[in-house]
């Protein structure tokens, strides 16, 4: 039988437990960071499975790149049972070559999707697995939509051939040394850290092309580089002036049940977290100081917001001598003009979530300070498209060869 090879040849074994046992509630107190979730460490071993079938059959040969037009790719969809998990399902009905053929979940295992998502139950899907259980020998692509810290060691398991996009945090980091002190614990695939292109698809779109392991952006962090790195780019705003205040609705926390995330908790009102340091800070600052290759530091205060979906991020910047309000819109004009997903408002038209809300569009503007020399930029995304899994589609598209629009001409849904 056509078992295929795993990790490089043998069957992985991966354990979940943290190397050096930070990994948990006193994250925060030793750190003073915020962590979304605690990584689980519930199952002590994983063994991705190759194939279940005992019969002979044809091996499945996974498709890398070059895909043709009409030509299938099979998918799996790890966390298929979480916000973006579903969200992948959801635009992928509208893909014409990408097809799911594993899914899995954690406690939702053995279930069928549309019980979990019956918004979703029109389509034809297998059920929900576990990780462990899941078979990949029939698979060309994976969109990893697992919690960040539980990703590095499954992804080390799975079959070397597959294209993979992961939506979590754990490859975005390229200093592991910098991943370690803020996500509080050793990287566990550090040689996976080093292939892995980091997929902010307008910025990096060649080397996405290239990738096999995309670590798709954070919903913060690509609203507020989309605007911001061509601006750093072309030395048309201080890098040392960088101040953003941005908000979130509710799913960018996930559907895991959190005391938090209750209904009487955020109902009515706003808050901001993360206050000292939220995680998201050196993703952008890694953004942010490449574009200026120098090390740029940013203020960022994220706030949870009365709402299931969109993000706002509005950025106040400093402009370099000289430089006008309409110099930023005209070179962010200039630099989106081609894009399909990056659009620049019209005069004084201000981005509104609900203006981009189910489709994968970053809208922004730029507007004069009252204080001379300033500007502010108002950008948004829908945190589960754009921010996250309509950018991940974008990435496997451009993996695969295929036009990076396939499957993601949704146009927002209003009112
Ligand atoms: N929500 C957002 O707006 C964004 C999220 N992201 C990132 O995407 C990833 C997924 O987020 P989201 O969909 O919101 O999260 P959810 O909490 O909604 O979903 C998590 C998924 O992972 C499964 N899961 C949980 N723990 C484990 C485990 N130990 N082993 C295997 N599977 C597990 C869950 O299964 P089950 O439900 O069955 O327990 C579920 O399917 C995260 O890393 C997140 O940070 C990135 C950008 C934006
Ligand atoms: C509202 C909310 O909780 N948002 C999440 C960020 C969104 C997200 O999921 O980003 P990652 O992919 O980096 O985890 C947070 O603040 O941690």
């Amino acid at each position: 039988m056509g078992s295929m090879a795993l990790g490089g040849g043998a069957p992985a074994c991966v354990g979940l437990a943290p190397k050096n046992g930070v990994f948990g509630s006193n994250l925060k107190q030793s750190t003073g960071f915020m962590l979304k979730t605690t990584p689980k460490v519930a199952f002590s071993s994983v063994r991705v499975r190759a194939s279940l079938s005992s019969s002979p059959q044809k091996q499945h040969s996974p498709k890398t790149s070059g895909v043709k037009s009409g030509e299938e790719v099979h998918i799996a969809v790890l966390g298929a049972s979480g916000y973006t998990g579903a969200e992948i399902v959801r635009l992928l009905a509208n893909h014409p070559q990408f097809h799911i053929k594993v899914m899995t979940a954690d406690r939702k295992a053995g279930q069928q999707f549309g019980s979990v998502f019956p918004h979703l139950i029109t389509q034809d899907l297998p059920n929900l697995v576990a990780v462990k259980d899941a078979d990949f020998s029939n698979v060309d692509a994976v969109f990893c939509c697992l919690p960040h810290g539980t990703t590095q060691e499954i992804i080390k398991g799975l079959p070397q051939q597959l294209k993979i996009v992961d939506l979590s945090a754990d490859f975005r980091l390229r200093d592991i040394e910098e991943y370690a002190e803020w996500y509080g614990h050793s990287h566990m695939a550090p040689e996976l850290q080093q292939e892995a292109v980091y997929g902010l698809t307008e910025v990096l779109r060649d080397e996405i092309k290239n990738a096999r392991l995309v670590a798709n952006p954070g919903c913060y962090p690509t609203s507020v580089q989309l605007p911001l790195v061509p601006l750093i780019k072309a030395k048309l705003i201080k890098v040392s002036n960088i101040i953003i205040d941005a908000k979130s609705g509710v799913s960018g926390a996930g559907r895991g049940a959190k005391e938090a995330n209750l209904y009487t908790e955020i109902a009515e009102g706003i808050h901001a977290y993360g206050i000292k340091g939220h995680r998201h800070v050196p993703e952008i600052e890694q953004g942010l100081s490449e574009a200026a290759e120098s090390k740029v530091t940013i203020s960022f205060t994220p706030n949870l917001i009365c709402m299931k979906r969109g993000m706002q991020s509005t950025m106040f910047v400093e402009m370099e001598p000289g430089v006008t309000v309409n110099d930023l819109y005209q070179h962010l004009n200039a630099t989106y003009e081609g894009e399909e997903f990056v659009k620049l408002l019209h005069g004084s038209s201000v981005p509104h979530t609900r203006h981009v809300v189910g489709s994968n569009y970053c809208f922004m503007n730029v507007f004069e300070d009252r204080i001379p020399g300033r500007a502010i930029i108002i950008s948004v995304i829908d945190n589960l498209v754009k921010g996250a899994s309509g950018q991940a589609v974008q990435n496997l598209n451009l993996m695969m060869g295929l036009p990076e629009s396939t499957g993601l001409q949704y146009q927002p849904l209003f009112p």
